[in-house]
């Protein structure tokens, strides 16, 4: 498989180099110079195939012979080896949970894709050592932490903002050690991912380090958060109406993925990007402009960004029309307050406890049922609510039982370093 760089389609990679570059040499963004449709077979199949099946068809186009079968399917195997639940809520309304991998939020299946196929090329190369820089705003951090731990020939910076991330989530992705290393950063996740984004156009940075990038930019990160739109399928697919998922979105990486999967023929009628506070792709569908602006920090932080990296290629699937845009895409944002009684309103109604970000998933698709009728809906549950464990049970007024290895993980101790700006960033990758 081709890629090309959204800044200029000339500039043109295999899956290998996307992969152990993160960026296109221009810093582009990379996109497949095809989408592969899957024959309507199978689909209408999806319900007998194995989770691992579904997941070789559905990645296998875009690696193409670059890795072998065997060793595509032991990636595979090791990446999505929890469950993907769909739990219906109420009528009409599922979610489906994303929370049981190590890190009890979705990032889990790209960080390990990806961490299981540079770890393939590195073994296979002379590529010598390489750098993972991770901007996070809470959950990729964790995610990227565990799913690259230990990997030979790998050392994973991570940049996070000071204080914007909840306790577990620091702890997620400060305690590990190794060959991982936190970086504490005076800013906001946009600070972060500008940071990462400046190291890779340093030229001095980047002729003593080799660089790439584990969020969702790099297309091993991005493409396998396809599977779980796949996994949800196989258990909606006896629903006699529309399908339409709404995504609590932030970067954008997700939604996009589940736009891939439409492409390839997942029938899909529609999406919804539900955002919080940060609403700057809300209101480009509102004016037709794209306006970035600096993030506001919400209960629903791992969404705190403020000019999503994604947007680009969301413009590209839709060939950059906005009315074709509109077709397939709805947006809304809620703030926190009506993130806070839409959790308290499920848990007393229905029992179900959300986390905040699932909480703006799910008000996103209650506002399109509202609007929209034949429709059956799932929202993405992104996160396990233990992750944001003041905020819910404050809004619940319960404890909420937290599993063992989170426990574990709250004894262990934080380790980072404090930087305020590049120059710092720039000293700990020379040094
Ligand atoms: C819990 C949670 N929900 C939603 C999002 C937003 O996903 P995306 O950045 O792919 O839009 C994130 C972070 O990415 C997250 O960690
Ligand atoms: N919400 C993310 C922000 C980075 O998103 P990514 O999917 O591009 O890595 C986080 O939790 O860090």
């Amino acid at each position: 498989m081709k890629y090309f760089s959204l800044n200029n389609k000339e500039h043109k990679s295999n899956f290998e180099n996307a992969v152990v570059n993160g960026l296109a040499p221009d810093k582009g963004l990379y996109f497949p110079e095809s989408i592969e449709q899957l024959p309507v077979s199978f689909f209408e199949n999806l319900e007998k195939l194995s989770k691992p099946e579904i997941t070789f068809e559905a990645i296998k186009s875009f690696v193409g012979n670059e890795i072998p079968d065997s060793a595509l399917i032991d990636i595979i195997e090791k990446t999505i080896d929890f469950d993907f639940p769909v739990v219906e809520i109420e009528n009409k309304i599922s979610t489906l949970e994303l929370f049981h991998g190590p890190t009890l939020a979705f990032k889990d299946v790209g960080a390990r894709f990806m961490a299981g196929s540079l770890g393939y090329f590195i073994k296979k190369g002379n590529l010598g050592n390489i750098t993972v820089l991770v901007a996070t705003s809470g959950d990729t951090g964790g995610a990227v932490a565990n799913g690259f731990l230990g990997v030979k020939g790998i050392d994973v910076v991570i940049l996070y903002p000071k204080a914007k991330v909840s306790d577990i989530q620091e702890k997620q992705l400060t305690t590990l050690g190794e060959n991982i290393t936190a970086l504490e950063v005076d800013g906001n996740f946009d600070d972060c991912q500008a940071m990462v984004k400046k190291a890779f156009l340093d030229k001095e940075v980047t002729s003593s380090r080799r660089l790439t990038s584990a969020n969702s930019i790099n297309v091993a990160r991005w493409l396998p958060q396809m599977f779980y739109y796949f996994f949800a399928y196989r258990q909606l697919s006896s629903k006699n109406e529309k399908l339409v998922f709404s995504v609590p979105s932030g970067n954008f990486g997700n939604i996009c993925a589940g736009m891939m999967a439409r492409k390839m023929g997942l029938p899909i009628d529609h999406f919804v990007a539900a955002n919080n506070s940060n609403d700057v792709v809300t209101n480009y569908l509102k004016s037709g402009e794209y306006l970035p602006k600096p993030s506001v920090q919400t209960i629903s932080n791992a969404m705190d960004v403020g000019d999503p990296s994604n947007f680009v290629r969301i413009l590209k699937i839709f060939n950059e029309d906005l009315s074709n845009l509109k077709e397939g895409f709805s947006a809304y944002s809620f703030d926190d307050k009506v993130t806070k009684q839409a959790i308290h309103k499920v848990y007393e109604e229905n029992g179900y406890v959300m986390d905040p970000h699932g909480a703006v998933g799910y008000l996103g698709l209650q506002k399109f049922l509202e609007e929209h009728t034949g429709y059956y809906g799932t929202f993405l549950g992104t996160a396990h609510p233990v992750k944001f464990l003041d905020t819910v049970e404050r809004t619940i007024g319960e404890k909420v039982e937290i599993p063992d290895s989170i426990q574990d993980l709250m004894h262990r101790q934080k380790k980072s370093l404090q930087i305020s700006n590049y120059e710092d960033l720039k000293g700990y990758l020379l040094s």
